[in-house]
């Protein structure tokens, strides 16, 4: 039988609620699927804070390393915001992400039939929508340098190298090739230097996809055009800051932020997490919806553990669990038949892995 070495991060907050649903869900499809899953758990962010005196333990990202794959749920709250800004959770997680080399953060957004309701947007401008986000993950105005706030003057920087918006590019073309076939690079080159380079950049890529057709769009009207009209988009390629931001717009085109996975991948171990974050003004209540976090353990076993029998079978039980009417508290104005707990949401998907 085969087995799989999966580590484990649940984080903060909503976190360890989330990832627990998963490990249910993963559990169940495994056993089904005939392979086995061996989970390790590591610290990062708040609770490691806690435990070691740093947000990121070297043993969790050596972990991470001999492991085939990460599932990751959520770092950070109001408990740490005080610390210095390299002692904060957010920081373990940008290191996190720094020295696994994840490079290209994908963001599906796809509307469930079921959940046409949910979107903030009309029935017909919603429906069929099927959006990849291809959001940069370790560059950008997030890590560049210098950075500095002297109670003053405060300044960040957005960098970007040519290589760096090179290999983001492929990877959003090559993800086009195999769907609608059409990128459309987001950026504010009308100001930003940067920006230019990262436009002149995915034109040069796009020569190498002659098939791919490529438009440029400034973030400022992206941001307005997907909630307008969101299925012109097929891939969505763009920086750190602008991915981060149009992904949690994105999420309430298709209805909740509780909804939306992402995969984490470079040339190292790929870590999944749901876009969202810790969540602390609903954690411990058993409301958060488990959703994103069970979808990114899917995209785990499809891109990771190329187990496409048991990503099939988890994305088909969420589907059966919502067109039965179940809903978690984000949902329950739209269509509910039962309005259930993170925790029995879980149960469900779970338990209809093999019906
Ligand atoms: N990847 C990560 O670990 C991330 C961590 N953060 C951190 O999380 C903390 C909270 O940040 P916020 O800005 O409040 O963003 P957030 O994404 O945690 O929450 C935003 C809003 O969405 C709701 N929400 C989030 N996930 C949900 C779910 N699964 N089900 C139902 N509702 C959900 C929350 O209750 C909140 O009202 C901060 O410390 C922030 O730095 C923020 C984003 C990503
Ligand atoms: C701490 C942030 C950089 C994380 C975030 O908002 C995200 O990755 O979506
Ligand atoms: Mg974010």
């Amino acid at each position: 039988m085969k087995n799989y070495n999966i580590s484990i991060i649940k984080g903060d907050g909503i976190g360890p609620e989330i990832v627990d649903e998963a490990i249910k869900v993963l559990d169940a499809v495994s056993y089904s699927c005939g392979f086995s899953l061996e989970y390790k758990e590591y610290l990062m962010g708040g609770i490691a804070i806690d435990v070691t005196g740093e947000p990121l333990p070297n043993e969790t990202v050596q972990g991470v390393l001999n492991s085939d794959a990460c599932l990751f749920g959520a770092i950070g709250g109001e408990k740490w915001d005080t610390l210095p800004r390299d002692k904060r959770p957010e920081t373990g997680l940008l290191k996190f992400r720094e020295a696994m080399e994840v490079y290209a953060n994908l963001r599906p957004a796809i509307i469930y039939d079921e959940l046409v309701n949910a979107s903030t947007l009309k029935p017909e401008v919603i429906e069929g929508v099927d959006i990849m986000i291809v959001r940069e993950l370790i560059g950008g105005i997030y890590f560049g340098k210098p950075r500095e706030n002297d109670g003053f003057k405060a300044y960040n920087t957005m960098v970007y190298t040519k290589p760096e918006i090179e290999r983001i590019g492929k990877q959003a073309f090559e993800l086009a090739m195999k769907r609608d076939k059409r990128v459309c690079s987001v950026d504010k080159a009308n100001v930003l230097e940067v920006s230019q380079l990262w436009r002149d950049t995915m034109e040069e890529v796009a020569r190498d996809y002659p098939e791919v057709e490529l438009s440029h769009m400034y973030v400022d009207n992206a941001a307005m055009q997907l909630v307008r009209n969101p299925k012109q988009f097929d891939v969505i390629v763009t920086g750190n800051i602008f991915g981060d931001i149009l992904s949690d717009t994105a999420s309430m085109v298709v209805g909740s932020i509780g909804l939306l996975p992402s995969a984490s991948t470079g040339d190292k171990t790929a870590i999944y997490e749901p876009i969202h974050g810790s969540a602390p003004d609903i954690a411990g209540q058993g409301i958060a919806n488990p959703i994103a976090t069970i979808e990114s353990a899917a995209m785990m076993l499809r891109y990771s553990l190329n187990e496409i029998e048991a990503a099939n079978k988890i994305d088909t039980a969420i589907k059966k669990a919502l067109k039965d009417g179940y809903r978690t508290k984000d949902l329950a104005a739209y269509d509910a038949k039962e309005v259930v707990t993170t925790s029995e949401m879980g149960d469900i998907i779970a338990n209809y892995i093999n019906k």
